[in-house]
């Protein structure tokens, strides 16, 4: 059964996975957190979530550096990374949390969900059991997330490939019956990314009280030593210094 850590491996290469340049990359994490609101405006707290190998990690990348790599390693607990844009003349900060897809490098799962304002929900289209992992995946959000108007993406990703297992209309009826915002993409051809985000993005700005200032005073110090990472993730705001 799919869900939360049990997805089957379907990565078939084990070059060992670089931080792309200006990557905070899958060590420590270097990124010093301000306020809540600074000069590129406000900070947005979003998670990649979703069985391992379904391309979180990809998306990221592609979203954030315009890159793909044809074999990455699994995330080992949690990467991170920051992406400016502009949104509906709303300059946004992103700050992108993607985690582990595999249940023994989940260490820190009720900090990944803390504040979160968004959240991509990513399946393989062609791995059905990475799209019935999905309910696992609802049932972790819905007992972790701290915010009841957590705008959720539903993702399906690896469009470019010809062994489809899960049609187009599953995804989208699956996203209805759970009133989520619904995409497929691909990291590979970067079909639907940058798409993905920017609606993703323009429902939260939508969402009345999911980014005011009242939960501005979240912003926490992230450390550079990994072992901070059990500690001081972000809550709701993340700016970087
Ligand atoms: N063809 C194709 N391959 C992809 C795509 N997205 C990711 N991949 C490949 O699928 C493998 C797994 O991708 P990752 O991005 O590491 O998957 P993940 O969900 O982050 O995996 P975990 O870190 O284990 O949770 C890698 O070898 C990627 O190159 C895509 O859109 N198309």
């Amino acid at each position: 059964m799919a869900g939360p850590g049990r997805g089957r491996s379907a990565r078939g290469c084990e070059r060992p996975r670089r931080a792309p340049p200006g990557s905070i990359g899958r060590g420590p994490l270097r990124a010093r957190a301000a306020r809540g609101m600074d000069a590129a405006g406000l900070t947005l707290k979003l998670l990649l979530l979703g069985d391992s190998a379904v391309g979180k990690s990809s998306l990221l990348l592609r979203f954030t550096d315009g890159a793909f790599e044809p074999c990455l390693k699994p995330t080992v607990g949690v990467d991170f990374k920051v992406k400016k844009m502009v949104v509906d003349g709303h300059a946004v900060q992103l700050a992108i949390w993607d985690t582990a897809g595999q249940e023994r490098f989940r260490t820190l799962t009720p900090s990944y969900y803390r504040g979160a304002q968004g959240v991509v929900l990513v399946y393989d289209v062609t791995r059905k059991d990475t799209f019935a992992g999905l309910e696992s995946w609802l049932n972790e959000l819905e007992m972790y997330t701290t915010k009841s108007n957590t705008v959720k993406m539903l993702v399906g990703n690896k469009t470019d490939k010809p062994d489809r297992e899960v049609e187009r209309r599953e995804g989208l009826q699956f996203a209805r019956k759970r009133s989520l915002l619904f995409i497929e993409t691909s990291a590979k051809t970067q079909d639907g990314v940058q798409h993905a985000f920017e609606e993703l993005v323009i429902k939260i700005l939508q969402t009345p009280g999911l980014w005011d200032k009242s939960t501005e005073k979240r912003g926490v110090q992230l450390m550079e030593s990994s072992a901070q990472q059990n500690k001081s993730l972000c809550g709701a705001y993340c700016p970087l210094s």
